[in-house]
C-alpha cells in the first residue's frame, strides 16, 4: 500500500488503517469522507462506494487512462483502479477475473457495472466489441429493469456479462448470462411501482403511426398491466396514477430502438409482442349464470383479446377456450348477476373466472419472461467474438439487491436468497483471504467476529428441512400453502418467524423480511428456480475476484 495513497482526502483511504477499526469509526469514516464527496474506500483488496445519489464528476477517459498507466494503490480509491487492476491481470497474464458488485437495491450496483465496463471499453480502444457491449447493456435495462419506491431503475434480474479479450486486451466479444427475471411484475405491481421500463418508453415513444399499428393508446392509465394494484380485478374507477410517462422514456425509447438495431433485434416483432401483453393484460373474466342454468366464464374487453391475438397471429378462439371462458360468450349476452355471491353456485363460478384470470397471468409474465430470454440470446449473438482467439475474461457480476417490499412473494424470496449467497461468498472469500493472509506472514491477530451470512443462507437452502427444500416436497406433492406455513411452524430456528395463517419472516444479512406465502407454489414453478441456484454459485464461487 503506497503511503501516500489518497493524501490530501478527508479520512483514511483503506478501511484497513483504521485504529481501532469498529463498526463506529469504520462508519464515521466513510461518512467524513462522504461529506467532501469522496464516495470510494478501500478495505483491503475489495471497494465500499457509497452512492452519492446526484452526479459527480468522477468519470473520466484522463482517469481510466491514469489508472491503467499506475500501479494499484497509488491513487485515491476508485472503481477504475479495482477494474484496471482487474484488466491488467487479463492483458498481462492471460488470468480471468471477475469483479463482483453486491449491495442492497438502490446502492449503486448496475452504476457501478457501468463503470467498470465503461473502464474497460476505454482500456481495449475503440476497435473491437465495445459497442456492442454497451448496446447489449442498455437492451437489457429497458426489459430488465423497473422503478420500485427504493429505486426508479432497479434491475430485476441478475446478470454476469464475461468480456472476452484478445493477447492484445483488446475485448473481441462477450457473453451474458441472466438469472431469474421478476416475472411476476409483468401482471402484478403495487401502486407505488411501475412495470418494467419497455413498457412506459413504448407508449411515450411510439409515433402516432406506430401507436396505430398496434393498436395501442397513449396513456398508462388504459393498460391494466401498468397501473399498479395487486392483482385481482382491473380498476373500473380511475386508479392514483403511477408515475405519469416522462420525457426521459421518450429519449429511453430511442436508445432502446438503437440498442435492438445494434444488436440485430427486428424492433417490430418485439413491440408487438409487447403490444399482445398489454392488450391481453386488459381482458378481465366475470362468473356468469347462463341462461340454460349453467355457470360459465364471462370475457369483458373482448375487442382487446382480439387485437392483441391480431397483432402476434393467434387464434383468438383457441386462446380463450385455453383460459377457460368460453368463445360464445364473446357475442351471446351473458347474464352476470349484480348479486352473484348469493346465487347458488357463485362460489364455483368464482373460482372458474379465477382460474381463467390466474392462466392470463401466467401467459403473459411466461410471454414477457421468453422475450427477455430471446433478447439476452440476442444479444450474445451480436457479442460473439469475431473469430480471433480470445485469450481471458473479465466477467462483471451484476446481482441482486436485496428488498422487502409491502408484497414479497416467492420470486422476491429467491432475489432476496441470491443477494444473501452473494454476500456470504464475498465475506467468506475475503475474511477468509485476509486471516490465511495474517496466518503465512506469522502475525498475531484477533478473530473478527463477523454477520454469519453462510448460516442465513442454509436456512434456505441446506438440506430437505430448509426452507425451500420443504417448499420443494410441498410443491411435488401438490399440497397447499397450510401445509407449507404448518411445516415452517415445526421447524424450530431463531432466524425463522412464522406468522400463520400465511406469512413468514427470514432474518438476512439486510434485515428481516417477510414473505407471503401466495397460493399456486406448484413445483414446476419452484423446480427452475432451485435450478438457477445450483447453477449460479459455484460459477460465482468457482472465480477469482
Ligand atoms: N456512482 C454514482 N454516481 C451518481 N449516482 C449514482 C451512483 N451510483 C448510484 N447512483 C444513483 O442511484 C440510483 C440507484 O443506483 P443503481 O440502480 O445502480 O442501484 P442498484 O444497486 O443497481 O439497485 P437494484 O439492486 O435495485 O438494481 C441510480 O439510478 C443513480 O441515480
Amino acid at each position: 500500500m503506497a503511503a501516500g495513497a489518497g493524501a490530501g482526502e478527508a479520512g483514511l483511504c483503506d478501511a484497513v488503517l483504521l485504529a481501532p477499526l469498529t463498526e463506529e469509526t469504520f462508519v464515521h469514516n466513510l461518512h467524513v469522507r462522504y461529506k467532501r464527496d469522496v464516495i470510494y474506500t478501500y478495505v483491503g483488496a475489495a471497494l465500499v462506494c457509497v452512492n452519492p445519489c446526484r452526479p459527480l464528476p468522477l468519470y473520466t477517459p484522463e482517469l481510466v487512462r491514469a489508472h491503467l498507466a499506475r500501479p494499484p494503490y497509488t491513487l485515491p480509491p476508485h472503481l477504475y483502479a479495482i477494474t484496471a487492476t482487474a484488466y491488467r491481470w487479463v492483458r498481462d497474464r492471460n488470468e480471468s477475473q471477475c469483479i463482483v458488485i453486491t449491495g442492497e437495491s438502490g446502492s449503486g450496483k448496475t452504476e457501478a457495472a457501468r463503470v467498470c465496463l465503461q473502464c474497460v471499453v476505454l482500456a481495449g480502444g475503440a476497435a473491437g466489441a465495445g459497442g456492442a457491449l454497451v448496446a447489449a447493456g442498455t437492451l437489457l435495462e429497458a426489459f430488465g429493469n423497473a422503478a420500485t419506491p427504493i429505486n426508479h431503475n432497479a434491475s430485476r434480474f441478475g446478470k454476469l456479462l464475461d468480456i472476452e479479450f484478445n493477447f492484445k486486451g483488446e475485448p473481441i466479444g462477450g457473453h451474458i448470462t441472466h438469472y431469474l427475471l421478476e416475472k411476476e411484475r409483468v401482471c402484478r405491481i403495487s401502486e407505488d411501482e411501475r412495470n418494467f421500463h419497455v413498457f412506459y418508453q413504448l407508449l411515450a415513444g411510439a409515433d402516432v403511426q406506430l401507436l396505430k399499428r398496434l393498436k395501442l393508446q397513449r396513456s398508462a392509465m388504459c393498460y391494466r398491466v401498468l397501473v399498479g394494484s395487486c392483482g385481482g380485478a382491473p380498476p373500473r374507477t380511475p386508479h392514483p396514477a403511477p408515475r405519469p410517462i416522462s420525457r426521459q422514456d421518450t429519449k429511453h425509447f430511442q436508445h432502446t430502438k438503437d440498442a435492438m438495431a445494434r444488436v440485430g433485434v427486428c424492433a417490430s416483432r418485439v413491440l408487438r409482442v409487447l403490444a399482445f401483453i398489454l392488450k391481453l393484460g386488459n381482458a378481465e373474466f366475470e362468473p356468469t349464470h347462463n341462461i340454460d342454468g349453467s355457470i360459465g366464464t364471462h370475457l369483458h374487453h373482448h375487442y382487446e383479446v382480439w387485437e392483441a391475438c391480431e397483432l402476434v397471429g393467434v387464434d383468438a378462439r383457441s386462446l380463450l377456450l385455453a383460459l377457460g371462458a368460453e368463445p360464445a360468450s364473446l357475442d351471446a349476452p351473458a347474464h352476470t348477476p349484480d348479486h352473484a355471491d348469493s346465487e347458488p353456485g357463485a362460489d364455483q363460478a368464482e373460482g372458474s373466472a379465477e382460474w381463467a384470470r390466474s392462466l392470463r397471468d401466467r401467459l403473459i409474465s411466461t410471454v414477457y419472461s421468453r422475450l427477455f430470454t430471446w433478447l439476452v440470446g440476442a444479444a450474445n449473438q451480436a457479442l460473439q467474438s469475431d473469430g480471433t482467439t480470445r485469450t481471458a475474461e473479465l466477467g462483471i457480476l451484476d446481482a441482486y439487491g436485496f428488498e422487502s417490499l409491502s408484497h414479497n412473494g416467492l420470486e422476491r424470496l429467491l432475489i432476496n436468497y441470491c443477494a444473501e449467497r452473494v454476500q456470504a461468498a464475498v465475506t467468506g472469500a475475503t475474511l477468509r483471504r485476509e486471516q490465511r493472509e495474517y496466518c503465512r506472514e506469522g502475525l498475531p491477530w484477533r478473530a473478527l467476529p463477523y454477520l454469519d451470512h453462510e448460516a442465513n443462507a442454509e436456512l434456505l437452502d441446506h438440506g430437505p428441512e430448509s426452507l425451500l427444500g420443504i417448499l420443494g416436497d410441498v410443491s411435488a406433492k401438490g399440497l397447499d400453502d397450510d401445509t407449507f406455513i404448518q411445516r415452517l411452524q415445526r421447524k424450530r430456528d431463531r432466524r425463522l418467524l412464522v406468522l400463520p395463517p400465511d406469512h413468514f419472516h427470514a432474518v438476512s444479512f439486510a434485515c428481516r423480511h417477510s414473505t407471503t406465502a401466495g397460493g399456486a407454489m406448484t413445483w414446476s414453478e419452484v423446480a427452475p428456480h432451485l435450478l438457477i441456484i445450483g447453477v449460479l454459485f459455484p460459477a460465482v464461487n468457482g472465480r477469482s475476484t
